[in-house]
């Protein structure tokens, strides 16, 4: 009975989460937006404690492992991965998601708005690296 209990909040806790991804899922979704639900999740469980920022550099760098183990001894890689199966595809979603998400709470952290400093690193890139004028090779 107990048992039967636990399963049902297992079940209804997976149903709410899928709910809440397919809304996401609609539309594209935001920095602020991924960093709002990150703070949330940390909040709803009391591991704002754990949140430091050395603790996420440290726990993104330990996924950065396991996204690099996905593509360890595999030779070349090619764009598209056409030859990796679709389970392997979605591990790769969620390993990229994992750093990603680690990367958007340890900028948060530290009071880094990381898309704001994302797109003035783009253009600090394109001054630092011109491209080549279309008219030169005319
Ligand atoms: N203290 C924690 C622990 C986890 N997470 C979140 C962020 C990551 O998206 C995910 C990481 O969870 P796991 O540590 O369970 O790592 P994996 O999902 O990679 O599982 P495993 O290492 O078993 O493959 O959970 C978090 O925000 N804070």
């Amino acid at each position: 009975m107990e048992g039967d209990k636990k399963a049902g909040a297992v079940a209804e806790k997976k149903a709410a989460a899928a709910d809440q991804s397919k809304e996401v899922a609609a539309g594209d979704v935001s920095l602020k937006e991924l960093s709002r639900r990150l703070n949330d999740f940390a909040k709803e469980r009391d591991w704002e404690q754990y949140h430091s920022p050395r603790n996420l550099l440290l726990a993104m760098i330990a996924e950065v492992g396991e996204l690099s183990e996905l593509f360890m001894w595999k030779g070349e890689v090619r764009k598209g991965l056409a030859d990796w199966d679709e389970a392997e595809k979605e591990h790769l979603g969620e390993e990229l998601s994992d750093v990603l998400l680690y990367l958007v709470r340890l900028s948060d952290m530290c009071g880094v708005d990381l898309g704001d400093a994302a797109l003035r690193k783009i253009v600090k890139n394109a001054v630092k690296y011109p491209a080549p004028s279309k008219e030169q090779g005319a």
